[in-house]
């Protein structure tokens, strides 16, 4: 598979951390575990696509970070046999570009464009006639001998990811013929991943173990994998290379990552629901400020999670402390306390 990245690709990430994801990145989808009903019709697609030699239509994944977005764009390219261009909204905010990528895609490349929410709107007005006539307006020389020519390209897949697919424009999202969902996984699909994962290091792994880290990784294979590889340090120096299930609890317990999986943020944010803001609810902003983390942040990353496992409640007014969160630390629930006097 070819494959070209224009500069920053999962901007928060260090060299080594990005290393190490490219090393344990399924590379068809018969490595990649879970996500059974999107990965059966993306299969049926691909393949429909190649039996008719027409480009894949175009793609959009969405869901919550670290559930297999990217890894499916390159499976898709992969499995499609065409070469990847790979780009994201907030890296591309000229229209010339875009266009510079556009007119040097081989028939039946994807250009994977990520945080696709993030584009710039005139950028994204572009891409619009590229997506669905395989046309793009290129504008020659300036002022009064301006003028714009048309440029066909070579029919090619367009593969949109984003965490925030409800902050897509509609007719953005009305020209992706497949829309696909990613969802959390379960503990016995990580576990499964994580034992994947520790082969390819090399690391031997007992089972228990493995099912311990997966259980704990907020239902999401990028954590679990980042907890194996802190683990895997505490089986080199602690113990003899060998993750057992004591090593990978003294591993989760110096990683601040809790019984439940939840981390150090996630139990700040209940623990500010229900110390500062009496249970809530609470504004998203309010929350974010009191906790020392980016709105946007809790939003995408924290809140999907705490919401899925019941932890919050998400109201008109704001965000709402469960009996379940008020269990979790250890305080006794309001409806409790009206019981009891
Ligand atoms: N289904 C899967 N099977 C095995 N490993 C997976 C799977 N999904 C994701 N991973 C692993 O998790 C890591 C993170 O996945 P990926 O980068 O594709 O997530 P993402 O959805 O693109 O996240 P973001 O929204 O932050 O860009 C990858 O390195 C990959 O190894
Ligand atoms: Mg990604």
């Amino acid at each position: 598979m070819r494959e070209d990245y224009l500069r920053g690709d999962d901007e928060q990430m260090d060299s080594g951390e990005k290393e190490f994801e490219k090393a344990l990145r399924p590379l068809s989808f018969d490595d990649f575990a879970g996500q059974d009903k999107v990965v059966e019709n993306l299969k049926i697609f691909v393949k429909a696509a190649k039996l008719r030699s027409e480009p894949l239509d175009h793609v959009l994944l969405h869901g919550p970070p670290g559930l297999g977005k990217t890894t499916l764009s390159h499976i898709i390219a992969n499995e499609l046999g065409a070469g990847i261009k790979v780009t994201s909204g907030p890296v591309l905010d000229k229209a010339s570009e875009l266009a510079g990528l556009l007119t040097n895609l081989e028939a039946h490349d994807v250009l994977f464009i990520d945080e696709i929410h993030r584009l710039n709107p005139v950028v994204e007005e572009y891409l619009y006639s590229a997506m669905e006539d395989y046309r793009i307006d290129i504008l020659l020389d300036s002022g009064p001998n301006a003028r714009s020519v048309q440029i066909s390209l070579e029919p090619f897949t367009l593969i949109g990811a984003t965490t925030r697919s409800g902050l897509l424009t509609s007719p953005l999202r009305a020209r992706f013929g497949i829309n696909s969902r990613l969802e959390y996984y379960d503990a016995k699909l990580l576990t499964s991943i994580v034992g994947r994962s520790a082969d390819i290091l090399e690391t031997p792994i007992d089972q228990e173990a493995a099912y311990e880290i997966a259980r704990r990784s907020r239902g999401t294979p990028r954590i679990s994998n980042n907890l194996l590889r802190r683990t895997r340090d505490f089986a080199q120096i602690k113990g003899d290379g060998a993750i057992t299930l004591d090593i990978a609890k003294m591993a989760l317990k110096a990683l601040d990552v809790d019984d439940h999986g939840l981390d150090e943020m996630d139990n700040r944010i209940l623990a500010t629901i229900i110390e500062k803001f009496k249970g809530g609810p609470v504004g998203l902003s309010t929350i974010a400020t009191a906790c020392g983390e980016e709105a946007e942040t809790i939003e995408e990353v924290y809140e999907p999670f705490l919401i899925m496992e019941g932890y919050i409640k998400r109201t008109s007014r704001g965000r709402q402390a469960t009996e379940r969160a008020y269990q979790h630390l250890g305080h006794i629930p309001p409806q409790e306390m009206g019981r009891l006097f």
